[in-house]
């Protein structure tokens, strides 16, 4: 198993290229299935969870390749919509595969999706949603079976704003006779990124971005070639990373208005935010400031998958925070290996008060999950000494080569073996 290696104690400097945005990327995949032909998708992250997309799309006979940032996919040749289980359980973003795969070809057999253990994560919202669209489920222990000879239009209300639920009604709606709305949709700018792409395809889609989003079925989409946005968590965590070792860097290619709450609590912490374009500059000299309180909430607000990560600024600040975790019941695990490097953290329910310290040291720690991974790493980019991170296959799932990104900053940080083959070109 790979370990990262962290000399920690330098703060980062330079500049860095956001890679393209995984959770944009994965749905994208998917959607490609809803056209005949050789869809290319630029920006595409090399990760481990776009390498088991990929694996899962060549499953069902598709052709793909992925060289350089850049993915061909030839769906002609999909033959199968039986998605087998060992593939199902390896990221929760397997179930992106229903929607589409129903559309094409009528009916779909998946299992319960795999993922980070950060909750339960249900998929009772995706089920209701296709049922909504016409689609007959059963559901037989882990496997589901859904039909549907044809999927009509229909007004769908969300009892929560699922980002995946959203996105997997609108993949399978777009072939559908009629018109569908989803009301209470999530609003997340993926989703924004997904209306683009489907519309590039000849999809006739409104309103992502916003609450409510209309969908009129087309008879067919067509392949195209499509560029994915880049990806705001990965921005966000090197943004953090730069201000917990008060260092200055420079990031290019991101999207600014899509980091408005970061870069909100990043001010109330006293780090120096200047935007320019599609370019943030992050600099901090200081020890950040307490930040009151934090709510991980649907976007616009702030994102859970950026709370690991800001959690460690915090416990450097002077001062209390308070951090409350309100989308995963299971996604405060990070606290325990902090606290196991000298971190000031208790846990109420679903918040976390943070008293800050004026230091963290190195210690071994496990990454428990994708983001709390992250944050360890940033926690021992920051702290004295040196920090062992282990189950780094958590970490590769959303970050291209994190050591070597962050090395380019001028980090002291090594991984103790080599990526997987298959994810080097
Ligand atoms: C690949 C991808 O885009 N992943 C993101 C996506 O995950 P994902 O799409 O899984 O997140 P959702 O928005 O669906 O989940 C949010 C909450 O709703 C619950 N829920 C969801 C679906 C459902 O059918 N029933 C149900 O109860 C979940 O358990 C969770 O508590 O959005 C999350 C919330 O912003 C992010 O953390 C993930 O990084
Ligand atoms: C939780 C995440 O991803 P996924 O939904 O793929 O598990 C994440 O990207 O932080």
């Amino acid at each position: 198993m790979d370990k990262l290696v962290i000399e920690g104690g330098k703060p980062l400097s330079g500049s860095i290229v956001i890679q393209g945005a995984k959770n944009a990327a994965l749905p994208i995949l998917a959607a490609s299935l809803l056209a005949d032909g050789t869809t290319t998708i630029d920006h595409v992250p090399k990760l481990l969870d776009i390498e088991v997309m990929l694996n899962i799309l060549r499953e069902l006979g598709c052709r793909a390749e992925h060289i350089g940032d850049t993915v061909v996919l030839d769906t002609e040749a999909a033959h199968t919509s039986h998605v087998p289980e060992s593939l199902m359980g390896q990221m929760r973003s397997s179930i992106f595969l229903m929607g589409p795969l129903l559309a094409r070809f009528g009916e779909v057999q998946v299992y319960q999706p795999g993922g980070c253990a950060i909750g339960e994560r249900k998929i009772d919202l995706h089920l209701q949603g296709l049922e909504a669209l016409g689609a007959e489920i059963e559901e037989l222990g882990n496997r589901i079976i859904c039909r549907a000879d044809k999927l009509y239009g229909a007004d769908i209300h969300l009892s929560f704003p699922s980002v995946g639920a959203t996105e997997n009604i609108m993949m399978a709606a777009v072939l559908a006779e009629g018109r569908t709305t989803i009301s209470n949709a999530a609003r997340e700018p993926e989703i924004q990124d997904l209306q683009r792409f489907l519309n590039t395809m000849g999809a006739k889609i409104i309103g992502a971005g916003t609450d409510t989003i209309t969908i009129e079925g087309v008879q067919s989409l067509k392949p195209c070639r499509y560029k994915v946005i880049p990806d705001r968590i990965v921005a966000g965590t090197i943004m953090v990373a730069a201000a917990a070792t008060r260092g200055q860097v420079t990031l290019q290619n991101t999207n600014p208005a899509h980091l408005t709450s970061l870069i909100h609590v990043l001010r109330r912490a006293g780090v120096q935010i200047v935007v320019d374009g599609d370019i943030i500059k992050v600099g901090s000299a200081s020890r950040p400031k307490a930040v009151e309180r934090i709510v991980t909430s649907p976007y616009p607000a702030f994102p859970t998958d950026l709370q690991s990560q800001v959690m460690v600024l915090l416990t450097l600040a002077d001062g209390v925070s308070i951090l409350k975790e309100t989308i995963f019941e299971g996604r405060l695990k990070h606290v325990d290996e902090l606290s196991r490097m000298g971190a000031d953290i208790r846990v109420d329910l679903n918040a976390a008060i943070i008293r800050g310290v004026p230091r963290l040291y190195g210690a071994t720690v496990e990454a428990t999950d994708l983001r709390a991974g992250a944050a360890l790493v940033i926690a021992g980019l920051a702290a004295n000494g040196k920090t062992v991170v282990e189950q780094v296959h958590h970490i590769d799932r959303g970050y291209d080569r994190i050591e070597s990104m962050l090395s380019r900053l001028g980090a002291r940080i090594t991984r103790n073996s080599p990526v997987p083959n298959n994810l080097t070109n």
